[in-house]
């Protein structure tokens, strides 16, 4: 089954979860794209939700396909987010922010009641770590920041090199006018540790691990959808 097919087949199942009078977080990335896409169907025929995207690419999709919007400042409590992942590891960790998206992924998650992943099999891995975790970090101090993140990395026995995310020979930008670095860990045994000793830098804005947020996967397989729960 090609990919594009995986994921409308995750964000069907995704629909399943939303019903009548629901405020939602919008997730960001192709497979959100097709949860809004079918989500913009539905509404079309009489759903009557209320969204707040987690980045501007995806609330140009919602006003263009006719999914009403609001900021999380009108609505600060939501019912449910749906997004995708890069990696869903054990207890359903995450890894985000492969679109750069993720400091408002994690916020709009972290207001919302329940937060549901949706994606296709090939993310669901035993540890974190193979996809290059993602660390927002403000411009001011860069080399600094990048050394500290070299820093509290090696001291988790951690190593792997750590670039600047880069497209069209210019530094990627955040919706937030932050700058993204790009680690390759190979493999993040300890996720909370990584989590606290990241935080505890300064120049670090957010990472991309999101640990105790997602209660549900929906992943999509040649096989079929299978649910991942987490109480
Ligand atoms: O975290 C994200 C964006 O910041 C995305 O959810 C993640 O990159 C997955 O994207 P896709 O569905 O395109 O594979």
């Amino acid at each position: 089954m090609d990919p594009r097919t995986l994921k409308i087949k995750a964000a069907a199942e995704a629909l399943t979860y939303v019903k009548d009078g629901m405020r939602l977080g919008i997730g960001t990335g192709s497979t959100a794209e097709e949860f809004v896409r079918l989500l913009a169907e539905k509404v079309a025929a009489g759903l009557d939700v209320i969204g707040v995207p987690t980045s501007e690419r995806t609330a140009a999709l919602c006003q263009e396909l006719g999914v009403k919007l609001t900021t999380l400042e009108e609505t600060p409590v939501l019912d449910l987010t749906i997004d995708g992942a890069d990696e869903i590891g054990p207890e359903l960790a995450l890894i985000k922010g492969g679109g750069g998206a993720l400091l408002r992924e994690k916020i709009v998650a972290a207001a919302s009641a329940q937060m549901v992943v949706i994606a296709d099999e090939s993310k669901n891995v035993d540890t974190l770590g193979r996809f290059p975790l993602p660390i927002e970090v403000n411009r001011f101090g860069l080399a600094a920041t990048t050394i500290a993140i070299e820093k509290a990395a090696s001291d988790l026995d951690l190593s792997g090199s750590i670039t600047l995310r880069m497209t069209g020979g210019e530094a990627f930008v955040t919706d937030g006018g932050h700058l993204i670095l790009d680690a390759s860990f190979g493999r993040i045994p300890d996720t909370r540790a990584l989590s606290s000793a990241l935080h505890a830098i300064p120049g670090v804005v957010e990472h991309g691990l999101f640990l105790g947020l997602a209660r549900v996967a929906i992943l999509a397989g040649a096989d079929g959808i299978r649910t991942r729960t987490q109480p």
